[in-house]
């Protein structure tokens, strides 16, 4: 599928990135980047290490600041924002961060209701039966709910960060390195949950990952993060780009694997 048809059958834009420069640590990383995705695609957004696709993340979600360009969100420039208008407009996005980022003090249930506790004045019985809700959303038995994160497997935590990242049923999911450091089984299993809560509840995904059975497994287009710039395309299309980091990833033994399964 060319990456224009790949893109005509979704909504209208809910991410739109537009000449974006981004600089960190004094060094840029980002100069002049576009990328715009639709209601209900999976973008997947690869590179190589440290060319910013984290950072690229946090700078959508507005906890960087971009130096150049335009950010805008669900019809709202994020860069314009205040703080009081940013933490509305992140009630509507959930996000799964690298290393899961849940507070290990505290329950699998309890983490799943920092954003409830923090955005709206629920009771805490209503959140309580929320939180199970999440739970099983995102494929974990309700025993999990009163276990803390150090008693779960890495897959698991993964999945107790995707409840709390589906805690106020967002429009969009941010998902960075959602499949890292899980064993095959439990990331194809985890690559089905996102594309069938994908579906079920019609989000707009953004991932950043590295594994290329993700890749074709979930995601509609693929934008690649080379030379500061997004280049977007399909599985199908950027195996016959000429840049010499996408020929080396689409076209190595993993890339022509992941292209022979699909
Ligand atoms: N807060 C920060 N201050 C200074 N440098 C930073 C900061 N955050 C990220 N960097 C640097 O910016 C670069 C891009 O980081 P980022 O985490 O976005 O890379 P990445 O593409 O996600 O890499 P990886 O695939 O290895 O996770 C790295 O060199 C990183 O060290």
């Amino acid at each position: 599928m060319s990456t224009e048809a790949a893109a005509g059958q979704f909504g209208p834009p809910v991410i739109r990135v537009e000449n974006l420069v981004t600089r960190v640590g004094g060094r840029v990383l980002h100069d002049g980047l576009d990328l715009e995705l639709r209601r209900g695609e999976v973008v997947g957004v690869v590179g190589g290490s440290g060319t910013g696709k984290s950072v690229l993340l946090r700078t959508i979600i507005g906890l960087n600041r971009h130096v150049g360009g335009r950010i805008e969100v669900l019809g709202q420039d994020v860069g314009r924002l205040n703080e009081r208008e940013l933490r509305q407009l992140q009630t509507r996005w959930g996000v799964l961060f690298q290393d899961g980022a849940l507070f290990s003090a505290q329950t699998v249930a309890q983490n799943i209701q920092v954003p409830m506790r923090e955005h709206t004045d629920l009771a805490p019985a209503l959140m309580d039966e929320l939180a199970a809700v999440k739970l099983a959303m995102a494929g974990l038995p309700a025993d999990a709910a009163m276990k803390f994160p150090s008693e779960l497997s890495g897959g698991m935590r993964k999945r107790a960060g995707l409840a709390r990242a589906l805690a106020l049923d967002p429009e969009i999911l941010f998902l960075d390195e959602p499949t890292a450091g899980l064993d095959p089984i439990s990331a194809a299993q985890f690559d089905t949950l996102v594309r069938d809560l994908q579906k079920s509840l019609n989000l707009t995904v953004f991932m950043v990952t590295h594994d290329i059975d993700t890749l074709r497994a979930t995601t509609d287009r693929i934008a690649v993060l080379v030379d500061k710039k997004i280049k977007v395309g399909t599985f199908d299309t950027l195996v016959h780009d000429p840049h010499p980091w996408i020929q080396q990833y689409f076209s190595g033994v993993r890339g022509r694997a992941a292209l022979a399964a699909s």
